[in-house]
């Protein structure tokens, strides 16, 4: 038997699903019924109009450093991933031969970054086949096939950010601590900084901080907010959100919402009232479900992704914290078996710290030795410069 066969006979979901149960306990801790109808809401909507003015330096002030491209951060932020996979990958390729013990190395190494069992399993019976087909022989000849592979495995449809030009509302999904508050304010800066109007809504009542942390980002962003207090009904939150989009023109109403594992029947409910609000008040917008997963969580963020998507659509993937993680492999995994494209990586507190995901930049930046210089002009959006930078606000936690 091989490694491979023999992990995935002990394999320990047991473990991830503990650390599932763990968010769950903290969440049921902060849970509050919510049975107010949308008609019983009171009408301290708070609309914090917020001035798109973000101040700029002090006259004099010494110039910031030139920061680093996104790819360059992004190679640097999956620097662990690369070395904990790197020495075996290119030592693979030295087998003579493409023998059982070549394909059990490979399991293991792919494996190791968190790629996950099936899509390893994937990857490697697609390389048998075209090992086959192409009467490859050496071992050497499979470095940039397995690349290939797993690029291709990763393409984004190139309708998948189309609703970036249409009216949208953003449902923003995924546990607690993921980042979803932060690759909000994240989008809603960059979508201001492309000429949209924006608008955000806390649909996430839970916690009073979650309701000031999202604040907080609409201040930064310089986009309008849609509140309540805390422990109201999140659909009423969405019903104003709605109409408040309506009677401003929005283009992209971005929800953030409370995530809660503990009870799959509240979630789909709560998920499934949002959206028939919408739809309902709002036919003509499009409605786009994101879910945020951590990635430094590796399989817990793909048990998470796989709970949701039982109760509820998802349209795309936003991984965060992807700077500073062993288990890079795990956007792989997530997008090889939810068959749900993965959208935007986030690589760190920054604003542009938030990027779409690039398939070719992704791979290059695990496996490949690259030149960084053709990346860095696809990846860095040319309206990033004008995106507000304030590092004191970045610690809300
Ligand atoms: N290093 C790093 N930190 C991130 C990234 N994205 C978010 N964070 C941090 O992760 C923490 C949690 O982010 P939040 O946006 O508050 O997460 P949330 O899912 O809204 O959490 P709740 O408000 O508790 O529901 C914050 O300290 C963020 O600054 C990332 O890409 N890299």
């Amino acid at each position: 038997m091989g490694w491979f066969t023999k992990k995935k006979k002990g394999e320990t979901t047991e473990e991830e699903l503990q650390e599932v149960q763990t968010q769950e306990t903290v969440a049921e801790a902060e849970e509050v019924e919510t049975e107010k109808e949308i008609s019983e809401v009171p009408s301290e909507t708070v609309d914090t109009e917020i001035p798109a003015e973000i101040p700029a330096d002090e006259p004099g002030e010494a110039p910031a450093p030139q920061k680093k491209g996104f790819f360059a951060r992004l190679k640097e932020g999956l620097t662990k991933t690369r070395n904990s996979i790197s020495d075996s990958f290119n030592n693979l390729f030295k087998a003579s031969e493409l023998d059982d013990d070549f394909y059990d190395e490979l399991e293991e190494t792919l494996v190791m970054s968190d790629m996950g069992y099936e899509t390893t399993e994937r990857i490697v019976e697609d390389l048998k086949a075209r090992v086959k087909e192409e009467h490859i022989k050496e071992a050497q000849a499979c470095r940039d096939l397995v690349i290939n592979i797993i690029r291709d495995q990763m393409q984004v449809d190139e309708t998948a950010y189309d609703f970036e030009n249409k009216k949208t509302v953003v449902l923003v999904i995924g546990v607690n601590g993921v980042g979803k508050t932060t690759s909000i304010g994240k989008l809603a800066a960059q979508y201001k900084a492309r000429g949209k109007k924006v608008l955000m809504a806390a649909a996430d009542t839970f916690r009073a901080a979650a309701i000031d942390q999202l604040k907080t980002w609409a201040n930064r962003a310089g986009v309008d907010i849609i509140a309540q207090n805390e422990g109201a009904d999140p659909s009423a939150v969405v019903y104003d959100a709605v109409a408040a989009a309506k009677s401003r023109n929005t283009d992209i109403l971005l929800i953030d919402t409370a995530g809660r594992l503990h009870n799959k029947k509240n979630l789909m409910d709560e998920l499934a009232k949002m959206r028939r609000i919408i739809t309902r008040e709002y036919p003509e917008a499009n409605v786009e479900s994101l879910i945020v997963l951590d990635g430094t969580t590796g399989q817990n963020a793909l048990e998470q992704a796989r709970q949701f998507s039982s109760v509820t659509e998802i349209n795309g993937i936003i991984i965060t914290k992807l700077d500073g993680t062993a288990k890079g492999g795990i956007a792989i995994a997530i997008q090889s078996e939810l068959n749900v494209p993965v959208k935007y990586i986030g690589i760190g507190e920054q604003i542009d710290d938030l990027q779409k995901f690039d398939p070719n930049s992704y791979v290059n930046a695990l496996f490949a030795d690259f030149d960084m210089r053709s990346d860095v002009e696809i990846l860095v959006d040319e309206n990033i410069e004008n995106i507000p930078k304030d590092d004191d606000l970045f610690d809300m936690n």
